[in-house]
């Protein structure tokens, strides 16, 4: 078993003639709160549905666990928990029902799995709620659960808490810590923003003009870059620009 638990190396990827990513190289180790920092449009989502086989690359490798998603995608994914974007669900169905649907595809997750993970985000009381009827943060987190389902090592989030109120956040965030903590998870979350960030990950990546202008623990490269927080640090390396 690898430490490094997601690897990308070298990728490419252009839409039309637009070049999104451009010699991208990343590296998520085992246990890492991983922030994939990046401003709109920089190619955040591009990247995360490389990784879980939605798009495919111009070229480049992406190993999970070592493992291509492209040249050997059941393995690789299997290991891998996903919620890309807005949560997708059918909205007349109850949660429950929509996680049924999911564990479905899912082989060996039965009914004990749906309610450990329907418990963990604290959904077990609204289960039978219509997914309609469910607040923004409640749907963030029976999302969460889906990613949960077969017992996943890696747990990509992509901008989970975007549209929440302060409240929302600091659920989806403490639930983050939580699973990593407790269960020894690992996260790839997509985000801009960046307070949130440096409060949850131990780890980051910037995202800029289709590679990394910076990756590593996040304390280190405070304290070498002598700013005092994410923000500074990511606008020495970004740079800021009047809109
Ligand atoms: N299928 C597609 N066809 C053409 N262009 C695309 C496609 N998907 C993404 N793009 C373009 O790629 C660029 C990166 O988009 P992407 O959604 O990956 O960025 P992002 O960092 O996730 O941004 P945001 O924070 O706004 O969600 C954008 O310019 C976008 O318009």
């Amino acid at each position: 078993m690898t430490n490094e638990i997601l690897k990308i190396n070298d990728l490419n990827k252009s839409f039309a003639k637009r070049k999104v990513i451009n010699k991208l190289d990343l590296t998520v180790s085992r246990g890492d709160i991983y922030g994939f920092i990046g401003a709109n449009g920089q190619g955040k989502t591009t990247t995360i549905r490389m990784i879980t086989g939605l798009v495919f690359p111009d070229s480049g490798e992406i190993l999970i666990n070592g493992k291509s998603v492209f040249n050997e995608k059941k393995t690789s994914l299997k290991n891998l928990g996903a919620m890309v974007e807005a949560p997708r669900f059918y909205e007349n169905l109850s949660g429950y029902e929509n996680l049924k649907l999911m564990a479905n595809l899912i082989d060996n997750v039965g009914e004990k799995e749906i309610q450990e993970v329907l418990e963990l985000v604290h959904l077990s009381d609204r289960q039978k709620d219509k997914f309609s009827n469910y607040s923004m943060g409640m749907k963030q987190r029976l999302g969460i659960a889906n990613t949960l389902l077969g017992n996943p090592d890696l747990i990509i989030l992509d901008e989970p808490t975007n549209g929440l109120d302060p409240n929302g956040m600091e659920e989806i965030n403490e639930l983050i810590i939580y699973l990593a903590k407790t269960f020894q998870k690992t996260f790839f979350i997509s985000s801009h923003l960046l307070h949130e960030m440096e409060g949850i990950c131990n780890r980051i990546g910037i995202l800029h003009q289709g590679k990394l202008c910076v990756e590593g623990e996040l304390k280190e490269l405070l304290f070498q870059s002598n700013v005092a927080n994410l923000k500074e640090l990511y606008f020495q390396k970004v740079g800021y620009h009047h809109a």
